[in-house]
């Protein structure tokens, strides 16, 4: 059965993040009870009564985690993993009309247009049967979240936020040694990239904090340790 315990109250990072919903108000899976309530709001948008997903955004700076503990969520918990930097990369590597803009935008450690990005996560989501979403990296700034709830309407709350709260220097040692071949993981861009975490993303996870949906996670210490972070927070819902 997926609830929440009032136990986990201390991975909430505000004190006004009391849960939108009382365990009282769940069934045996969230997000079907979910989909029964917001169905009752009028509206258009990516979502529908007759669909409207599990939807989780996991947020931190560069090299907190994300893509890691995405992976490891997925297979304990069955999610589809939307990563929007990976679909934006997709975007470069198939050459489409704006790969040129995204991978300028991308090596500059800038924030790609809102319509592109929400764009791409709406075709992976329409495309995609599972009911229950990681989205990985998004909403980046104020605008990209304010977009994105205008555009998808019906449920365009997260259901949960994950944060994965790092310290500086730990991303960027991360960052540096990732290997991957990414035009931004250097450190010229990683100092861009961390400034717009900073000046752009936190005030999105101060907003998720405030209507109660945020779970900050301490970003530090091996995958396995973070993971057991993560599945208290998962299992708590089950
Ligand atoms: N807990 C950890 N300890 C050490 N290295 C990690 C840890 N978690 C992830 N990494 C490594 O750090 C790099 C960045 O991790 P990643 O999951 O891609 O972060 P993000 O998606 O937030 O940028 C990757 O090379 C990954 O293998
Ligand atoms: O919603 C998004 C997600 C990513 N990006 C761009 O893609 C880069 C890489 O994002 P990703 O999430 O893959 O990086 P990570 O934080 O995982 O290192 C960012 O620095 C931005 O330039 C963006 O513009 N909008
Ligand atoms: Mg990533």
């Amino acid at each position: 059965m997926w609830r929440r315990v009032t136990s986990l109250s201390h991975l909430l990072s505000s004190p006004k993040s009391s849960p939108q919903l009382t365990p009282t108000s769940y069934g045996p899976k969230i997000w079907e009870t979910l989909s029964t309530e917001v169905s009752k709001k009028s509206g258009g948008g990516i979502f529908s009564k007759e669909r409207s997903p599990f939807i989780t955004f996991v947020l931190g700076g560069p090299g907190s985690g994300k893509g890691t503990q995405c992976s490891r969520i997925v297979e304990t918990y069955g999610f589809t993993h939307l990563s929007a930097g990976d679909l934006l990369r997709k975007e470069i590597t198939m050459n489409s009309e704006n790969g040129a803009m995204i991978l300028d935008t991308i090596a500059k450690g800038k924030i790609v247009p809102s319509e592109v990005t929400i764009k791409l996560i709406r075709k992976a989501i329409e495309s995609a049967e599972n009911d229950k979403f990681l989205i990985d990296g998004f909403p980046r700034t104020e605008e990209n979240r304010i977009a994105y709830e205008r555009i998808v309407q019906i449920g365009a709350e997260p259901n949960i936020v994950l944060f994965f709260d790092c310290p500086e220097e730990v991303m960027v040692k991360r960052v540096l040694s990732r290997n991957e071949g990414r035009v931004d993981d250097n450190i010229d861009t990683v100092k861009e990239r961390l400034k717009a975490f900073r000046s752009l993303n936190l005030p999105v996870i101060n907003h998720y904090s405030n209507k109660g949906v945020l779970y900050k996670i301490d970003g530090t210490g091996t995958e396995d340790e973070i993971f057991e972070r993560v599945r208290a927070v998962f299992d708590a819902w089950k």
